[in-house]
């Protein structure tokens, strides 16, 4: 029997229908298996990524004081002579006393909550400190918007960390409310 073109037989349905479900079990029992190496491989290149930059801008913010010595003619021990080294000078100086705070709050995020997501506001934190640096040595006003960007995100690192700790050493079973709610963001087999 002939069919017109868009119609199919039966058998042919039946076949379709078995290399879909063929083709469903396939993927959901691999997805498993495919997802983790390439969201793993996704997080590392965050994290690695986001570590070189944060090398780079600090020796950015460093070698900017340096040229601005060089440039107004001020050595050291001397820190002032010209408002615009002042403003490099203390832009520099700001960057760093907040660094190791947020160096010891990206990893407890990135450790006990979720690597991508701290690895994320890590970048962010780099893109406001960048632009509160370049603000900074403009003008004393530029500065204060990219400030409040990155102390927003500061405090989004302290909520993770704070997740992520209790999570952990309060709830560490894994039925309870809090880890079933955590779950799907924690590393699985990575930690
Ligand atoms: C453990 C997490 C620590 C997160 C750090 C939290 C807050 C620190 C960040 C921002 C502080 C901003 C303070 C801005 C001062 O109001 C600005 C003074 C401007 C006075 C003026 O230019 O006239
Ligand atoms: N060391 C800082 C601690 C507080 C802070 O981070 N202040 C922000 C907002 S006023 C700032 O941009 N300070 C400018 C600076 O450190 O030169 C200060 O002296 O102000």
């Amino acid at each position: 029997m002939k069919y017109p073109g868009f119609m199919i037989s039966a058998w042919e349905a039946k076949e379709q229908l078995q290399n879909t479900a063929k083709i469903l079990c396939f993927l959901s029992t691999y997805s498993y298996e495919i997802c983790v190496p390439v969201s793993l491989g996704l997080r590392a290149v965050l994290w690695l990524s986001l570590h070189a930059l944060k090398g780079h801008s600090v020796a950015y913010f460093t070698m900017q004081v340096i040229y601005a010595r060089r440039k107004y003619k001020i050595s050291p021990p001397e820190t002032k002579g010209h408002p615009e080294f002042e403003r490099t000078f203390r832009a520099q100086a700001n960057c760093s006393e907040y660094f190791p705070i947020f160096i010891s709050l990206l990893w407890v995020a990135g450790i006990f909550f979720h690597q991508g997501v701290a690895a994320a506001c890590g970048l962010l934190y780099l893109y406001t400190r960048l632009r509160y640096f370049q603000g900074y040595t403009v003008a004393a006003q530029g500065r204060l918007g990219p400030l409040y960007a990155s102390a927003w995100l500061l405090w989004g690192l302290v909520g993770l960390a704070l997740a992520g700790l209790l999570a952990h050493f309060l709830w560490p079973s894994s039925s309870t409310w809090m880890a079933a709610l955590l779950w799907p963001l924690q590393l699985r087999g990575a930690w």
